[in-house]
């Protein structure tokens, strides 16, 4: 199948949107964060259209789909960093549509992992673990939550006094979630964790989301490039074509799909 087939044959797969009963069923009794007919974009220009979504607490939930189908755009707009024409995002029932970013983080409890290399290269690790903390009233606040993540990591906590610079790429995704870590917050929103690393420190990211989720009861709503293994990773996936829900299911009803195979998953 040529690439324009595959392009064709999933835009066809968007025009069958799931409905939003649906999504509520996936998410349970207990949504974190609903979407509901979301149409945003930058500028004048819209990307997400009709966009709905729901998470439940604790619960993880990855978005698949081809490039620039918009998945890093919801992150962005869930976070306020998008102009939104229509439709409401709220979290634990509080609408934070209009919220700014920093209030999303000090307010909200929404904190944001970024797709690219984030860590202030010539900081200390833990100079890096107190910007986490920026927004909280007293350094002290900052420096008590990086002891506590210096306890939960002990791989950060022996590189302290290093610049993040000398740290190696999985290591720095650790920095990275652990500095979205230092304000507790109640959702995670995390672009590409696996982007760019080799594949033990692969199976460390996803052991960490893992022990997030499930031990710290974290709710994750991530996008992930390596499709399959966001899908076995996550409780909902959901994929996005041309800014639209093509189709929800659980992470691992997805894969076993085999049109989301051939389309997304590479075969
Ligand atoms: N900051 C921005 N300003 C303007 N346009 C943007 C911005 N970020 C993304 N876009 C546009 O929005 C569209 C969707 O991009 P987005 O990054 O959300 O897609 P994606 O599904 O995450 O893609 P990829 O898998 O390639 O990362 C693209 O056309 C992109 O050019």
């Amino acid at each position: 199948m040529s690439v324009t087939d595959v392009a064709r044959e999933a835009e066809q797969f968007a025009a069958d949107a799931p409905p939003v009963e649906t999504l509520n069923a996936l998410a349970g009794d207990t949504p974190l964060l609903t979407i509901d007919r979301l149409r945003a974009g930058y500028g004048p220009m819209e990307i997400l259209h009709d966009f709905s979504l729901r998470v439940g607490r604790a619960q993880s939930l990855c978005l698949i789909g081809p490039n620039g189908a918009g998945k890093s755009t919801v992150l962005h707009t869930v976070f306020g960093f998008t102009s939104i024409y229509a439709g409401a995002v709220r979290l634990a029932g509080h609408d934070v549509t209009q919220l700014k970013p920093s209030d999303k983080l000090r307010r909200a409890g929404i904190a944001y992992v970024l797709q690219d290399n984030s860590v202030f290269a010539d900081m200390t690790v833990e100079e890096n673990l107190w910007m986490g903390g920026y927004l909280m009233n007293t350094p002290r606040g900052a420096k008590s939550a990086a002891e506590r993540i210096f306890t939960k990591y002990p791989r950060l906590a022996e590189r302290r006094h290093m610049p993040a610079r000398v740290l190696s790429g999985g290591e720095r995704r650790l920095l990275e979630i652990s500095r979205a870590l230092v304000m507790d917050p109640e959702l995670l929103l995390i672009d590409e964790p696996s982007i760019g690393l080799e594949p033990r420190f692969i199976e460390m990211v996803f052991e960490i989301l893992d022990e997030l989720q499930h031990r710290d009861g974290k709710t994750i709503l991530m996008v992930e490039q390596n499709a399959k293994k966001g899908l076995e990773f996550a409780d909902i996936g959901y994929v996005l074509v041309s800014g639209q829900l093509a189709r929800a299911g659980k992470g691992t009803e997805l894969v076993a799909d085999p049109d989301v195979g051939r389309l997304f998953l590479g075969g």
